[in-house]
């Protein structure tokens, strides 16, 4: 097993005087493909945001690569695709610009070398918009401005990827494009902490799935293995043949 590049220890959290992370223990070792599942506001966003030092902790620890997250300083080694929804809210600016955003932990001093404009573009070849650009983010659909938020996080060359639902909101083409993205991110050794509402088109990447509930973990292991709706986590186990009037089994944790 590789070693520990994400992880959680008794991780509280408090949003708005609510406890929203009630003692998550989460650890993501090397190379490993990690999804983090649940129903709506059962603190994954938190969790993930908490990873990168967005929400304070009210108690546990969090280590990224083996050091603590308040001494932890190399984020060039991480990239982090937020929630589209709270990322493409309107700052206009170009496609390379967003991109090149996400290179300067890796610049001295923001200076961009060759190598830098390199890996820009690059990025942005990754993710099938190279030929964008030079056009204003605003001018893209959502599963384009989707793509350019993930060529950005790629753009620091990041051994860590976490992604906040990457696949929401997504046209089926951009969705292609990123399964592909993070398949060839996968093969080059790339770690993955991914919030999703469904395995979807990933499924055959993810190695283990960790299903959140009111702000605590009630699975961490093997994803479903079988394809369709009925076989994810949450979903509402209700059969035809349940006797009249028994009560359907409902797992519910993904809605
Ligand atoms: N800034 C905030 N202030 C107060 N409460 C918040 C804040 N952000 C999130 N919450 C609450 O914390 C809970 C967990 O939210 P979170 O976004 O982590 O859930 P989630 O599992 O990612 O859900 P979703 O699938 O809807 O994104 C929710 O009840 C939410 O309303």
């Amino acid at each position: 097993m590789g070693e520990p590049v994400i992880s959680l220890r008794g991780v509280r959290a408090e949003l708005g005087g609510r406890p929203v992370l009630r003692g998550i223990d989460l650890t993501v070792r090397r190379g490993e493909v990690v999804a983090l599942l649940g129903a709506n506001g059962s603190g994954k966003s938190t969790a993930v945001r908490a990873v990168i030092g967005q929400v304070p902790l009210a108690a546990g620890e969090i280590e990224l690569f083996g050091t603590a997250r308040h001494r932890f300083r190399d984020w060039a080694r991480v990239g982090y695709v937020p929630q589209r929804t709270t990322a493409a809210s309107g700052v206009p600016a170009t496609v390379t610009e967003i991109v090149s955003a996400g290179r300067l932990a890796r610049t001295r001093f923001g200076r961009f070398r060759k190598a830098d404009r390199d890996a820009v573009q690059r990025a942005l070849a990754g993710v099938g918009m190279a030929d964008r650009a030079k056009d204003s983010a605003f001018a893209l659909s959502g599963g384009q401005q989707q793509r350019v938020l993930i060529a950005r996080a790629l753009a620091c060359e990041p051994e860590l990827l976490i992604m906040d639902e990457p696949m929401a909101g997504v046209d089926l083409a951009s969705q292609g494009v990123l399964a592909d993205t993070l398949r060839d991110q996968v093969a080059a050794g790339s770690t993955v902490l991914l919030v999703l509402h469904e395995l979807g088109p990933l499924e055959p990447l993810i190695d283990r799935a960790v299903v959140l509930r009111d702000g605590c973990v009630l699975h961490d292991g093997p994803p479903p293995k079988a394809v369709g709706q009925h076989a994810l986590p949450g979903h509402d186990h209700v059969h035809p043949h349940d006797a009249a009037g028994a009560e359907p089994i409902r797992t519910g944790l993904l809605s």
